[in-house]
């Protein structure tokens, strides 16, 4: 498989409504150079546990399930910006969409400590896929931080995809939450419904520390955990949105 390693560039023809210009839509992920055929490889490395890849019939490019709206409440958090909402009811741990960017290193010089689309795909690795030049849906995922009091109703996992010829490829997609043990979550997202995650305590700690611009390695924040609670904790020096 021929991989893109040049400068993001669209890789479907089409793009979903309200795609931002400035951004490259993708549909497979495009890789930095330096991420090397051995990096891959290693990533690539099936768990000893059997693996169940994603079927291909969900991996639409634009996706019919999500679309992504500009926000105009000014009660939202993200007021003026973008989020993405269920074009469909989405069962409970349903997939929606792959997290798609730039697959990229964490040498200096491949990757961006400000940036608020980079997701970690494999800490030990230190490979991240940063969605600011070119990404798809999922880039438009907002936070449930001010946003949703019951806290996400999405999450981040490890998924495998099959690339063809038998190889497997590891990916991250966004699903549904489970419906839990108690079924409080039994509904799932309904129709017109924000999809919302959980950005991690990394990246909110990483957002105060430069607003304060303190310039110490962790800052003490604190934030609504959803339920009413209000958390405080040290949050590492990463702006990496979290799994
Ligand atoms: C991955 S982007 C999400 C999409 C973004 N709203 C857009 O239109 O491009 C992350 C950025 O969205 C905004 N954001 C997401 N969730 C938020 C929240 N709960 N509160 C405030 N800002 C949020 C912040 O500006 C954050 O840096």
């Amino acid at each position: 498989m021929v991989r893109n390693r040049s400068q993001p560039v669209s890789n479907s023809n089409r793009v979903p409504k309200n795609w931002p210009r400035d951004v490259a839509y993708l549909a497979v992920p495009s890789y930095s150079k330096a991420v090397t055929t051995e990096l891959l490889q290693s990533l690539n490395v099936a768990p000893s546990t059997s693996i169940n890849p994603l079927s291909s019939t969900l991996l639409k490019s634009p996706s019919p399930i999500i679309h992504i709206t500009p926000i105009e409440n000014n009660a939202h958090p993200a007021n003026g910006q973008y989020g993405l909402f269920a074009a469909q009811h989405l069962p409970p741990s349903s997939f929606i969409t792959l997290y798609l960017g730039r697959v990229h290193t964490s040498a200096a010089c491949d990757t961006d400590p400000a940036s608020n689309y980079d997701l970690c795909l494999d800490r030990e690795l230190g490979i991240g896929i940063d969605a600011t030049h070119c990404g798809n849906e999922a880039r438009f995922i907002n936070d449930y931080r001010g946003i949703k009091a019951a806290g996400p109703n999405a999450e981040f996992r490890d998924v495998w995809v099959d690339v063809g010829n038998g190889k497997l490829e590891r990916r991250i997609g966004v699903f549904v939450l489970g419906a839990g043990r108690s079924g409080r979550r039994v509904k799932g997202i309904s129709k017109g419904e924000e999809v919302l995650v959980s950005y991690g305590k990394g990246f909110w700690g990483e957002r105060r520390r430069e607003e304060e611009s303190g310039g110490g390695e962790e800052a003490l924040v604190s934030w609504d955990t959803g339920n009413g609670n209000i958390e405080e904790v040290l949050g590492p020096p990463t702006g990496a949105l979290e799994m």
